[in-house]
């Protein structure tokens, strides 16, 4: 007798989205910066002259605050300035009243670079951010060695266990943590830990969309000792006007500032008045 061959059920494995996608990038990243963590860590350990987001961001109670980024490119949008030259525009946010930089580090998705944080934070006095995707306390420890007073931490790349880890690390090395959600389910999860700056991010990163309304959706649910940071697809100073009427304390702006041809003018225009 013959038996029919068994069936085997193909393995169902839903398509990544981008996050997905730069998180899984990530992982390798990690696994090559592991050799040097001890290193790391001890070097990150001499460091003392960390400037405070928090405090920068608390300093002007009139106006919000204004995290410029740096940004070559995104996956959203592609290269967004083809003559890059990082320095140059670090130095013109700063003197157009920037509160702190965002300085993306990301070299695969966003063409940035750790160097360009190492190379600006020398060169201005405001808060520094590393913009990248942070899963492991290694990379921590290099944002600290390469000068960063912030690091960014998105809830949805991270599982509670670790995001709380993370930031703890963070505080212990006097380091500001920007913790970012984008729903509800995120902002609970944010809002169960010692977050103190918040971002609520108005780009879904797995689809792409962009909707104001995400900021004032979520912005109910913040607690009024926690900063709050609105980013991502602001575009003019009626957008801004409307994040602060949300109840946002400052916003985080990139592609726009990166595309101005009179940052003197167009930077300040954003920093509406606080609500
Ligand atoms: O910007 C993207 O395309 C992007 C894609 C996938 C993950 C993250 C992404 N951006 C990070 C950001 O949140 C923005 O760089 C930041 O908020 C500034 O946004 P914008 O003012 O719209 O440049």
């Amino acid at each position: 007798m013959q038996l029919a061959p068994r069936q085997i059920a193909p393995i169902f494995r839903p398509p990544m989205n981008k996050l997905d996608e730069i998180i899984a990038h990530k992982r390798l990243e990690v696994e090559k910066l592991l050799p040097r963590m001890d290193m790391l860590r001890a070097a990150a350990t001499l460091r003392d002259d960390f400037r405070s987001l928090e405090d920068a961001l608390r300093l002007d109670p009139t106006r919000l605050g204004m995290i410029a980024e740096v940004k070559r490119a995104s996956p959203s949008v592609g290269t967004i300035s083809a003559d890059f030259d990082p320095l140059t525009i670090a130095r013109g946010y700063e003197k157009a009243g920037a509160t702190a930089l965002s300085i993306l580090t990301d070299e695969k998705y966003f063409q940035g670079r750790l160097e360009y944080l190492s190379l600006i934070r020398e060169q201005v006095d405001i808060p520094c951010l590393r913009k990248d995707f942070i899963i492991h306390e290694a990379q921590i420890y290099e944002a600290v060695v390469a000068g960063a007073d912030a690091i960014l931490l998105i809830v949805a790349a991270l599982k509670q266990d670790d995001l709380v880890k993370l930031l703890d690390i963070a505080h212990t090395f006097q380091l500001d943590v920007l913790m970012e959600v984008h729903d509800l389910p995120e902002l609970e999860r944010a809002l169960d830990t010692d977050v103190r700056i918040l971002g609520i991010n108005n780009r879904n990163l797995k689809s792409f969309t962009v909707d104001m309304a995400t900021t004032e959706a979520l912005a109910e649910e913040v607690p009024d000792d926690i900063l709050l940071v609105s980013e991502s697809g602001i575009k003019s100073p009626a957008d801004a006007a409307r994040l602060a009427e949300a109840g946002a304390d400052a916003l985080l702006v990139g592609e726009t500032l990166m595309r101005s041809q009179n940052i003197m003018v167009d930077l300040p225009a954003l920093r509406a008045m606080k609500m």
